[in-house]
């Protein structure tokens, strides 16, 4: 039985489940549940803190499991990411009063706060700058307002917290971060139950991202067509009862799709039609 950690609460625990669930995995019917079994899948899930989750998957007690990059990281802990998730994205950014400091180089002698005491430990070590840096389990931005700290260093979406606490980013981001997946490091990547898991998680990730277009064309258009859609390993290309029509199908990228179709129509394609995918192996 595969066993697998997941982010039992916050920003990450929501749009993970819901992967699971479109990957075809039972998920909790309740918040308070904290291990569930899916027999038909031989899997058993775990419902854990993000935070913890990178030092379970070290420890080797657990397979695999999903956490934020930024996470993983500041954990220290022995794991590796192996699959980008593309949700919860983030960067993570030191931000202050307009004034304070204009980057990094600036921080000698400051008090930064932070909830990812790791990353920013490094970060300010990397840089050669002697800043102390004080742990806050949340609501950072807050610290400078209330004389705890000078500067904070803190997951930055919208921007909007930053900007109701009157605070902007300085220097460049600290790092970019998105739900991963993660096992032990130097762990052998080949298991087969790792493997159908991560081809499952995939197959959600392209489903999402990818839609198919079905259109007619003439036979004389079709390699003006395929350029325009040339799927992943090449369109389908079937003859028409209509003779010198042909009928092709392929992949492309859902946002891309409209501009496709106005592509499509311009050379003379019709019937031109998009719908979406609902599973995938690629
Ligand atoms: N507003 C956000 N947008 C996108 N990702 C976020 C946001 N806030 C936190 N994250 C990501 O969520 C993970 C942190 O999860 P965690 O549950 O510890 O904090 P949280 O989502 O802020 O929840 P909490 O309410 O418990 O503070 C990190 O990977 C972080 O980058
Ligand atoms: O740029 P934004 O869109 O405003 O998002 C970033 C904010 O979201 C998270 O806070 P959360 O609400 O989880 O509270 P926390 O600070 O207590 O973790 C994060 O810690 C930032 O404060
Ligand atoms: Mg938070």
């Amino acid at each position: 039985m595969l066993r697998i950690a997941v982010p039992n609460k916050g920003s990450l625990s929501g749009p993970a489940a819901e992967m699971l669930h479109e990957a075809g995995y039972q998920q909790r019917r309740e918040s308070k549940e904290l291990r569930i079994v899916d027999p038909g899948n031989e899997v058993e899930f775990f419902y854990l803190r993000p935070r913890d989750i990178a030092i379970y998957v070290s420890s080797g007690k657990l397979d695999i499991g999903i956490t934020g990059r930024d996470l993983l990281i500041d954990s220290g802990a022995s794991a590796e990411e192996i699959l980008p998730l593309g949700f919860a994205r983030s960067t993570f950014r030191y931000a202050t009063k307009p004034g304070t400091a204009g980057g990094v180089e600036d921080l000698n002698g400051m008090t930064v706060a932070t909830s990812y005491e790791g990353i920013v430990a490094k970060h300010l070590a990397d840089n050669g700058v002697d800043a102390s840096v004080v742990h806050l389990d949340g609501a950072v931005e807050t610290a400078i307002e209330l004389g705890v700290a000078e500067v904070i260093a803190d997951v930055v979406e919208t921007g909007t917290s930053l900007r109701n606490a009157g605070l902007e980013v300085i220097g460049e981001p600290i790092m970019k971060s998105e739900a991963v997946v993660i096992r032990r490091t130097g762990e052998n990547g080949e298991e087969p139950k790792v493997q159908q898991f991560l081809r499952r998680l995939q197959g959600v990730l392209v489903a999402r991202t990818y839609v198919m277009m079905d259109y007619d064309c003439r036979a004389e258009h079709l390699e003006e067509a395929v350029a325009i859609t040339p799927g992943l390993e090449g369109p389908t290309v079937s003859p028409l009862h209509n003779e010198g029509w042909v009928a092709v199908r392929a992949m492309v990228p859902a946002k891309d799709a409209q501009r496709i179709m106005d592509d499509l129509y311009a050379i003379g394609a019709r019937a031109i039609l998009t719908t979406a995918i609902h599973a995938c192996r690629l």
